[in-house]
Order: C-alpha cells, then sequence, then structure tokens
C-alpha cells in the first residue's frame, strides 16, 4: 500500500491554480523530498494531504485512508511539523509536549523526546514565547515524533535551524526510516534532501516537473558532470579525440593547463583518462565535480537556487491556521481555534 496517493489534486483561489492534477505515489518507507521555488504549492499539498483544507479536484489517500472521509484515521497515524505553526507562547515546551501525548495516545517520555530532539531540559520547562526559532522548531518536531507516526510529513523542517539542529533532524529522518516510517518532507535548502531522500519530487508552478531518485536526475537532466585535469605542459591529444568519446559533450583548456572534460554518461570519463594517458599526456592529477542538486533544480524549473531561499510573502488569510499543539494535527476545528493549552489543562 502507498503511503499517499493523489489522484488529480487541483487546488484553485479564484483564477490562482495552487496545485494542478497532482498525480504523486509515495510508497510506504521511503524518504520522499518535494522540492520546488516560492510559491510551488508544496505547503498546499501538505494542507490537502491533511485536509487543512479542501481540493478544488480530485481525491487523496494516506496510509490507505481517503484525507477527507477518513481525516482522524489520517491524523492518528500522520507525526506533521507545519509550516508556520502556532505555538502557545505562555505555555511551557514540556506542557506542549504532555498536550500532544495526551491528544495522541503517545506513551513516549516527553524528557527522551527533547533530548531526541536536542531541546535542553531546563528550557523545555520555560515559556515557549521565550523560545528561539530554532527551539520552537525543535519542540515542534518532538511533537511530530508523538505517538510513534507510521508517516512523517515535515514542511520545511530545518527552517531556523543552526547546523547542528540540522545535522540533528537529518539524524531523526534517518531514525525513523530504518524503523520503517515514511518521511514527506518539503525543503529549500537543496543539499539536505539529497542528504536523506530516496526519491525527490519537483513542483514548479503547482504543476509536478518531474519524480525521480538523485541519480536519476542526474541522468536525465542533461547537466554534466566534469572530469577536470591538471596536465604538466600541453595535453599530448588533440580535443577533438576527447569530444568524440560518446558521452562527453564538452572539452575546455582552463589556464594552467587544466583540462576540463564535461560528460553526461558516467562512463565516458574512464575512456577520457584512457585516452588521455595513451596520448602520454603527463596527468598532474585529476578531479570529478559532480553537477549538484542546485544545478538540477535549475535545470528542471529554470530558477535559480539563490532565489528559492527567499522568504515566502504568501496570502495564507484563508487557510485555517495549522497548530503544532496536538503533533500539528488540531486541523480546522482547533485552529479555528480558541482552545489554548493553558485552558486544556485549566491553567
Ligand atoms: N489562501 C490563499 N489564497 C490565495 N492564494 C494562495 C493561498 N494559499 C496559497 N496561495 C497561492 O498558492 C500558490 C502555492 O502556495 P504554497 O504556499 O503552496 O507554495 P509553497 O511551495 O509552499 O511556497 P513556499 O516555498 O514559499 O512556502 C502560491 O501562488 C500562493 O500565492
Amino acid at each position: 500500500m502507498a503511503a499517499i496517493e493523489t489522484t488529480g489534486l487541483t487546488k484553485r483561489y479564484g483564477e490562482e491554480t495552487a496545485l494542478e492534477a497532482l498525480e504523486l505515489t509515495v510508497e510506504a518507507g521511503e524518504v520522499f523530498g518535494f522540492l520546488g521555488p516560492n510559491g510551488a504549492g508544496k505547503t498546499t499539498t501538505i494542507d490537502l494531504l491533511l485536509d487543512f483544507i479542501r481540493p478544488t479536484e480530485g481525491t487523496a489517500t494516506v496510509l490507505g485512508y481517503d484525507t477527507h472521509e477518513e481525516t482522524d484515521a489520517v491524523r492518528d497515524r500522520v507525526g506533521i511539523l507545519p509550516d508556520g505553526f502556532d505555538l502557545w507562547e505562555r505555555s511551557s515546551g514540556t506542557r506542549h509536549l504532555e498536550f500532544a501525548l495526551d491528544s495522541k495516545g503517545g506513551t513516549e517520555s516527553p524528557d527522551a523526546l527533547l533530548e531526541r530532539v536536542g531541546l535542553d531540559l531546563a528550557d523545555a520547562e520555560r515559556p515557549v514565547g521565550d523560545y528561539s526559532k530554532g527551539m520552537k522548531q525543535r519542540l515542534a518536531m518532538a511533537m511530530a515524533l508523538v505517538g510513534d507516526p507510521e508517516l512523517l510529513v515535515l514542511d520545511e523542517p530545518s527552517s531556523g535551524l543552526d547546523p547542528h539542529g540540522i545535522r540533528t533532524f537529518q539524524e531523526i529522518i534517518r531514525e525513523e526510516a530504518a524503523d520503517g516510517t515514511t518521511v514527506f518532507f518539503s525543503s529549500h535548502i537543496l543539499g539536505q534532501v539529497a542528504a536523506v531522500c530516496d526519491r525527490v519530487g519537483i513542483l514548479d508552478g503547482g504543476e509536478l516537473v518531474t519524480v525521480d531518485t538523485i541519480a536519476g536526475l542526474r541522468e536525465r537532466s542533461g547537466v554534466g558532470s566534469s572530469l577536470v585535469v591538471d596536465v604538466a605542459g600541453e595535453p599530448s591529444v588533440d580535443h577533438t579525440e576527447l569530444v568524440d568519446i560518446d558521452g562527453v559533450s564538452e572539452v575546455t583548456a582552463e589556464k594552467n593547463g587544466r583540462l576540463r572534460v564535461t560528460y553526461a554518461d558516467p562512463a565516458a570519463k574512464a575512456h577520457a583518462i584512457h585516452r588521455l594517458v595513451e596520448s602520454g599526456t603527463p596527468i598532474v592529477d585529476f578531479d570529478i565535480e559532480e553537477a549538484t542538486l542546485e544545478d538540477l533544480f535549475s535545470a528542471f524549473t529554470g530558477v535559480e537556487a539563490e532565489s528559492v531561499r527567499e522568504e515566502k510573502a504568501v496570502d495564507d488569510s484563508t487557510v485555517p491556521q495549522r497548530t503544532a499543539a496536538d503533533g500539528g494535527l488540531a486541523g480546522e476545528s482547533a485552529s479555528a481555534g480558541s482552545v489554548s493549552v493553558d485552558e486544556e489543562v485549566g491553567r
């Protein structure tokens, strides 16, 4: 059974199409990265999967349950770290976790969860209004992990985290995946997606542009990797001899006797080295420069990777507020939400 399956999933806001006929299958046990520039439709997709908003057309199932007809069954089994979640500023981190454990019937120890996300136990006693963005993000991750979810949905999980926090989150994702949990996460930070994902989907302008493994994206993007060879003196082989090798797309001589052989087919690099050695070219050193995920992203979306890191400016006014206080699964009723943790616990 697929962990996530969407059929023709579409969301329009008046004339604006946020998501166009999404056909996506995420297999159980996969770590799936959802990439896209600002406004691509990533959060819209996640909101639809969790029934925070309703589709204009199409359907989706999560863990085999219809997202709209069987919302409770979905939310019971999914841990979510939403984008732009709200916390109750006057309540402590521990109180938030206890609330999440109560709502989901989780049996984990709050201290163990806090330790896992790297949140100091003393800090957990302070009101979250005093927390930095990264500390809030760690708390929200701890809440997402409550109840040993079958699927983790993480919207921009590394937002506000320092490098150590990013490594901690990557470790958690790997541990969860090793435990059989499916992980679906959106990100702008392309390197982080490459570090943990089995497959990547690239969304652009509400449309799914491609889905593949990183290796598959490399192959299909046409963005070549390069063999960079340092030569003492002049190469004893003509450029055209190297360009003629199957899979080599370009050969350029750079300064300081450096030769750059760009190839789409990895087998071509061995042939190029062989040809250079055969010709008696004095090779001092060589290196491989792989096409980066940023290159691939630009190839598929036409958007430079830097620009996708800009802060988002989206009018969320008609989107129900998500809260992380029950694992981000408060949904429309709680989010309309007037019930705070303080009220809930009678303080
Ligand atoms: N409530 C809304 N009303 C009108 N348009 C909306 C609303 N929510 C989202 N949109 C539009 O839908 C499109 C997709 O937005 P979405 O938030 O899903 O993008 P995203 O990929 O998550 O972007 P980001 O990376 O910036 O968070 C955008 O063009 C956005 O302006």
